[in-house]
């Protein structure tokens, strides 16, 4: 089955993961549609790092289901799951420090291409032409995310904001069709925010987009459908204006010092 017959590219059905005695995600679900851009949201340890790794496939969960397309998804290495059409960010961006900005978003790139991942930069198991098809490939990535000037200098030598759209040209290069977004307002001035705010709902037009995020405006801003966890569980779900207006979502972020309000 595809996602044209389900209507869904990905599903998580009852996750519930376990780290010895703590159960960090009980029966969770999350779905997403071609096109959409979900939210996941709660407060400090209510599990959304621990489902954002099961959806991209780095976490295999103790119970539950996940599919792709209709099929059933089983734990990828990250190139794996690049290769199927799932990319992401990092919250601490992990970028290569001593590689290019260019050659960054070259493994990006390269992590979709036959060699596997570091295969062009380590030179093994790839042709000139290759090469020269990812490098361009990568080009057109950073200029379409506004950061091809910077193509020959080291990530570390530009302003964070910069380096995001580094990030964000490295998981978009290889066109995925889910995009999964790991805290991408953090660190970023509030001109930044809109900036983000905007691009994520052109990334819509091409591919779904699942967003963990403490910012509450910019999830409300631009996700259809939020899902709200606390302790591990789901508490609430729906558009944002529904989720806002829940009195379970209020009472579960009154209940936690120091993690803002959802508006
Ligand atoms: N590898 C691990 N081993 C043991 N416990 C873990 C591990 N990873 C997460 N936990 C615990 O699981 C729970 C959920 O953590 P998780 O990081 O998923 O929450 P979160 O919603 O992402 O929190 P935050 O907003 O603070 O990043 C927490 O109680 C956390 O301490």
């Amino acid at each position: 089955m595809t996602a044209t017959t389900t209507g869904e590219l990905l599903g998580a059905e009852d996750i519930t993961v376990r780290f010895g005695g703590l159960t960090a995600l009980d029966r969770v679900g999350l779905h997403v549609g071609p096109g959409s851009v979900v939210g996941l949201i709660g407060p400090n340890g209510a599990g959304k790092t621990t489902l954002f790794n099961v959806l991209s496939g780095v976490l295999r969960p103790s119970e539950g289901t996940l599919t792709w397309k209709g099929e059933p998804a089983v734990a990828r290495r990250p190139h794996e799951s690049a290769r199927a059409g799932i990319a992401r960010t990092f919250q601490g961006l992990n970028l290569f420090p001593k590689l290019s900005v260019l050659d960054n978003v070259v493994v990006g790139a390269d992590r979709t291409a036959r060699g596997g991942p570091l295969s062009m930069l380590t030179g093994l198991g790839h042709h000139h032409s290759d090469e020269k098809r990812l490098r361009a490939r990568a080009m057109e990535a950073l200029e379409s995310f506004g950061a091809a000037q910077y193509a020959d200098r080291l990530p570390g030598t530009l302003p964070y904001g910069v380096q995001k759209q580094v990030a964000l040209a490295r998981a978009c290069v290889a066109d995925p069709e889910l995009l999964l977004l790991d805290e991408p307002a953090s660190g970023l001035s509030s001109d930044q925010i809109d900036a983000l705010a905007e691009q994520i709902r052109t990334f819509s037009e091409d591919m779904a987009v699942v967003l963990v995020e403490h910012h509450m405006d910019l999830v409300m801003r631009v996700c259809d459908h939020i899902v709200v966890l606390n302790f591990g569980e789901v508490i609430a779900t729906g558009t944002p204006d529904e989720v806002r207006n829940d009195p379970a979502v209020t009472r579960a972020y009154l209940g936690t010092a120091g993690n803002g309000d959802p508006e």
